[in-house]
């Protein structure tokens, strides 16, 4: 992995020779090319040595309390008026969970187990320019940010099948651009996060290997829409219980292999998150790649939705990305 990084620089160095001269402002001397101590994180006085080093060789480093309850109320109001459609956002994307699709729609919030894409609801977006989240993504991504893509995950009770679980993967699977490195997601726990209701799970560690095969995994009550998994991976790895109170933020690695529990409370349990991109990365071609299978679903997708227009993977991510600091220089 070492050299393949070495080798994704220089092509990233190579690739910018070949874009107009304004499309991309002192490439050469992007923070994160330049940067000589640290494999994965910037030097921008704000993550101690041991944070760091936590995040080099683990791949995520939570930070308790770092958004205010009365932040997350406001959240949770939102989101409970979005799911009553009380108010509207273009774009959005509303996921029931397999278990419950066959029985009749209540527009409530406990018949909707994810909602993505709310980049168009002003109210939640804010969750996204937080500056004490901001400050922590420029250590991943440098001074120019995308939020690329935008969830809240309202995990609910488990209804007997384990359909609330969410497989093993590594997120950089969905996602047709790079470097890897300059990606990172922020997840927040919207209450108390645990075994019991479902918290992250994580492998420590596997940030620093590559893009695994996804696929859905077999499972007996079946899985939801693109909840793909890992295939195979090492069940014998060490693996973390990420518990959380309300507040607390976790950035983790795109490559960091995650999953989460059932929830075997009778609560909805409740995390808002977003991944964000240096606007530096670029798009990629995932044609003959493991990533294939994704791009065909979300392209079918799309088409549905945008009543049978051809939407490239690629552009279906470019359209949905929002800058939230800095220049929008490539994606
Ligand atoms: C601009 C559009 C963008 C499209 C989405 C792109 C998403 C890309 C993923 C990004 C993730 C990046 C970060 C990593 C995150 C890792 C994950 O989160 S993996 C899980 C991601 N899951 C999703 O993204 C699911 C997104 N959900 C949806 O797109 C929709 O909810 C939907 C599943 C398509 C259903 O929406 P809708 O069309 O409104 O619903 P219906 O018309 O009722 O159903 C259509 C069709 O789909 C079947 N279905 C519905 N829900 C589920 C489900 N939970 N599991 C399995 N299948 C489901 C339903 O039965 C219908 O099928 P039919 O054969 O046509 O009858
Ligand atoms: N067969 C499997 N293949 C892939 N991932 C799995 C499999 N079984 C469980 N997981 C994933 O492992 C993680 C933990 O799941 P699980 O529901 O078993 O909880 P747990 O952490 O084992 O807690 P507990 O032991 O208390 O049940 C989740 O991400 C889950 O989706
Ligand atoms: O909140 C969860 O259960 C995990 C969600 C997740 O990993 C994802 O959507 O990428
Ligand atoms: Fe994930
Ligand atoms: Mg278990």
């Amino acid at each position: 992995t070492e050299m393949s990084r070495a080798a994704e620089r220089l092509r990233l160095l190579i690739n910018h020779l070949d874009r107009p001269s304004d499309a991309i402002v002192s490439f050469e001397s992007h923070p994160l090319i330049c940067k000589t101590q640290g494999e994965y994180t910037l030097d921008t006085d704000l993550l101690t040595p041991e944070q760091r080093l936590s995040y080099e060789q683990n791949g995520y480093i939570l930070i308790k309390n770092l958004v205010s309850e009365e932040d997350i109320n406001r959240f949770r109001y939102t989101h409970t008026r979005l799911c009553r459609q009380e108010v509207k956002a273009p774009g959005l994307v509303t996921m029931r969970d397999l278990a419950i699709l066959k029985s009749e729609f209540v527009p409530d919030q406990r018949a909707i187990s994810k909602i993505q894409d709310f980049q168009e609801d002003p109210e939640l977006f804010r969750y996204c320019t937080l500056p004490q989240i901001l400050k922590y993504v420029e250590c991943f991504t440098g001074p120019n940010i995308m939020a690329m893509h935008t969830m809240l995950i309202n995990k609910p009770p488990d209804a007997g099948k384990k359909t609330s679980r969410h497989p093993m993967h590594q997120d950089l699977h969905y996602f047709p651009f790079r470097p890897a490195d300059w990606i990172v997601c922020a997840w927040t726990a919207m209450e108390t996060v645990n075994r019991q209701n479902g918290c992250l799970v994580v492998l420590p560690g596997t940030h620093t290997g590559t893009l695994q095969e996804h696929d859905y995994p077999e499972w007996e009550g079946g899985a939801n829409k693109m909840y793909h998994g890992v295939r195979g991976y090492d069940s014998q790895h060490p693996r973390v219980h990420l518990e959380m109170e309300k507040g607390d933020t976790v950035f983790f690695h795109p490559l960091l292999i995650h999953g989460s529990g059932m929830n075997q409370t009778q609560g909805f349990r409740k995390a808002i998150s977003c991944h964000y991109a240096s606007a530096d990365c670029y798009y990629i071609d995932v044609n003959g790649t493991t990533q294939e299978n994704i791009a065909n679903e979300v392209k079918e997708i799309t088409m549905r939705k945008y009543a049978g227009q051809e939407i490239s993977f690629q552009d279906s991510w470019a359209f949905r990305g929002r800058l939230v600091k800095g220049e929008r220089t490539s994606l």
